[in-house]
């Protein structure tokens, strides 16, 4: 099968490319181009040379349906809206990596996102594609909403527990780090190395635009509205993210009781590894790989549990998650083109 991939020179295509690169049954038929359409690719990333030199592309909805089985949007939000149905109306497969087909309510895109939202038709179709959770509505997806990187790594760190009645559910504080590559290819002050370098900052206090997903995931999981706390940070790595996460629990349990949930939660899910007792996971643990690592805590003073969880965001938050999506919509092993090991050191 064929994969067309969209917004070519970016962080999100160059990990599609590379992931796709060892897929068992999907190839990379052509990357699509706004800013370099017609230079070939290997002239922005000199890494692929002689592995990757095809042109890039033009945008031609039409083409890219006639060649290709799936498309990937590695588009920012905003650009996405406007490409998503030009190509769902050729009839093709859609995996879209921008936030805009995240969030069901329209009112709430305008709100944290600060623009017009997508189309509400397309908005209803889509798919949440947290792929351990959502299994089924996948497979039978026409289009896919990628989960954001932060809210990939709070979901699946919290989901667990909050299916249960022994969380407080308004008690919920997300302290959350990411490394620079999150914020894409293009330049900005605030990844300039030396605004970031031996430096640690927070960044988009109340106002993060994956506030309301994560919501959104955990009031439809526990069955109640949730709102929680959540502060992002800005850590001087290149890739990886951590949610450290609070939250008080309604009686007294211990953190084997807990480990044991989270691993009979996830026993049949490949890409989540729940750590034992006493084994906290640390992002180099999952740099490069496709794999969630979650390790759990209950301070028996406080009463309280605290929930790490580590991914790559490049790969669980974005291009390998995709690709997990992209698996179960055609039906293959969710496994496949996603068995790299973490890169360690
Ligand atoms: N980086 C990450 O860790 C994660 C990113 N995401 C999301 O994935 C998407 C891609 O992210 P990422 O690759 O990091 O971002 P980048 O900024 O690195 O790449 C986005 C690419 O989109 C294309 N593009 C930019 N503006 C326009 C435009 N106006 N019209 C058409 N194409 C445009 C450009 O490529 P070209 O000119 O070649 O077309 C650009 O390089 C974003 O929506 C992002 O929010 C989601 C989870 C994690
Ligand atoms: C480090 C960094 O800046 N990260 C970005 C993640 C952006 C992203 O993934 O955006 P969407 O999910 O909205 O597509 C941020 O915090 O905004």
């Amino acid at each position: 099968m064929k994969a067309a991939i969209i917004g070519g020179t970016g962080y999100g295509a160059i990990e599609l490319i590379r992931l796709i690169h060892q897929h068992p049954y999907l190839e990379v038929g052509s990357v699509v181009s706004n800013s370099q359409a017609g230079n070939n690719f290997s002239e922005s990333y000199p890494h692929l040379s002689g592995l990757t030199d095809q042109p890039l592309g033009k945008f031609d909805p039409e083409t890219i349906a006639e060649n290709h089985d799936i498309v990937f949007l590695a588009t920012p939000s905003g650009v996405s809206s406007k490409l998503v149905p030009q190509l769902m109306e050729t009839g093709i497969k859609c995996v879209d990596l921008s936030g805009d087909f995240r969030l069901r309510s329209s009112e709430q895109y305008e709100t944290w996102y600060r623009r017009r939202p997508a189309n509400h038709e397309y908005i209803q179709q889509a798919v949440y594609g947290l792929s351990e959770i959502y299994p089924e509505q996948i497979k039978t997806a026409a289009l896919i909403a990628n989960p954001g990187c932060y809210p990939t790594a709070a979901t699946l760190g919290l989901i667990p527990i909050l299916t249960t009645n022994q969380a407080d559910l308004a008690s919920i504080i997300i302290d959350a780090k990411s490394g620079v590559s999150g914020a894409g290819r293009g330049l900005s002050l605030t990844s300039h190395y030396a605004e970031i370098n031996e430096n640690l900052k927070a960044y988009k206090l109340g106002s993060h635009q994956h506030i309301p997903e994560i919501e959104q995931v955990l009031s439809d999981e526990s069955g109640t509205p949730i709102t929680i706390s959540f502060t992002t940070h800005l850590v001087p790595m290149t890739r990886g993210i951590m949610c450290t996460m609070y939250l008080t629990l309604n009686e007294s349990i211990s953190t084997k009781e807990v480990v044991d949930l989270y691993t009979n939660f996830y026993k049949n899910k490949s890409f989540v590894r729940i750590r034992p007792e006493g084994n906290i996971p640390a992002t180099k643990e999952v740099h490069g790989s496709n794999y969630c690592d979650i390790g759990l805590h209950v301070d028996s003073r406080t009463n309280r549990l605290t929930v790490i969880s580590v991914i790559d965001n490049l790969v669980k938050g974005a291009a390998g998650q995709a690709i997990q999506n992209a698996n179960l919509m055609f039906g293959w092993d969710e496994r496949s083109g996603l068995n790299q090991l973490p890169i360690y050191p």
